[in-house]
């Protein structure tokens, strides 16, 4: 099995704390504060769920990955999906062999989590980003 747990939901947001405000108040989540991901240009805010997490992204920086997808939806919108493997090596091959692309240069970079993530293209993927994250 390659795929596990939906780790993660990431909605790219033009006011995190607005966005913190109102999950922490009106749905009253459990929501972490901001941490700057310099090596990703975004900053995040994590919102624990019972069975998965949303992740909150806002660009950081100026080559920042989400900046055009923020222009194109200022209002926000959801930006990529995070599936757990047990070993991203295997999974990135496997993708390889099968013809799809990996975003970057196909090594894994650590994520949020401490964890080594790979970005896939949407365009291979039904128009979603996926992210694959080694639990
Ligand atoms: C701290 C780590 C944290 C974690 O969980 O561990 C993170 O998740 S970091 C998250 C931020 N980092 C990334 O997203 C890295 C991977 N993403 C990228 O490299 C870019 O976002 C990319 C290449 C997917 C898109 O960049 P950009 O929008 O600048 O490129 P284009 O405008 O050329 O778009 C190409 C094409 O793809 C469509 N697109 C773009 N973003 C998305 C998206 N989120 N979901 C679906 N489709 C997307 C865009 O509309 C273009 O389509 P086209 O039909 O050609 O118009
Ligand atoms: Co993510």
């Amino acid at each position: 099995m390659m795929i596990g747990r939906l780790n993660h939901v990431a909605i790219v947001v033009p006011d995190l704390e607005a966005a913190t405000k109102l999950y922490r108040d009106t749905l009253g989540a459990e929501v972490s504060s901001p941490k700057d991901q310099p090596d990703h240009g975004v900053t995040t805010v994590f919102v624990e769920l019972p069975n998965s997490k949303i992740e909150f992204l806002h660009p950081l920086g100026e080559n920042s990955p989400v900046a055009k997808f923020l222009e194109r939806n200022p209002a926000g919108g959801i930006h990529h999906l995070c599936y757990e493997v047990d070993d991203i090596y295997a999974a990135r091959d496997r993708l390889l062999a099968d013809g799809l692309r990996i975003l970057g240069d196909d090594e894994p970079k650590i994520g949020a989590h401490g964890k080594p993530v790979l970005f896939l293209h949407p365009k291979d993927f039904n128009g979603t980003l996926v992210e694959i994250e080694q639990v």
